[in-house]
């Protein structure tokens, strides 16, 4: 059921926080210290919004909220080299995600 569901967010949500290549995730990218980003990332999203969404119950369910993760790793795929440090970050995170969640099934 969802409230469940919304636990289970929030084990999802420490874990990606606390992985030591989440630095870049953090926080919302200070799109004035990175050129191009507002215009090119028409979405921002990144893990402290995603607590506060949390926090304010703008999750419905699980979906909705990996809808939101996933916007985090697509945005850095689309600015980032995937050979660089923020782009190889945003991958491991990726990963980490995705065995971490189907792990929670
Ligand atoms: C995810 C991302 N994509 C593109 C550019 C920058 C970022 N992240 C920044 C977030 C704030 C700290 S930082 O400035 O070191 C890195």
């Amino acid at each position: 059921d969802s409230s469940n569901e919304l636990a289970v967010c929030r084990v999802l949500l420490a874990d990606l926080e606390a992985h030591q290549d989440a630095w870049p995730f953090l926080s919302p990218v200070q799109h004035k210290s990175v050129p191009g980003y507002r215009k090119v990332i028409k979405k921002p999203m990144d893990f402290s919004t995603i607590k506060e969404k949390l926090t304010n119950n703008l999750y419905l369910n699980l979906e909705n909220f990996i809808v939101d993760v996933n916007l985090v790793f697509d945005n850095c795929q689309r600015f980032n080299e995937d050979d660089s440090e923020i782009g190889r970050a945003g991958h491991r995170m990726r990963r980490f995600f995705d065995k971490r969640w189907t792990e929670l099934l």
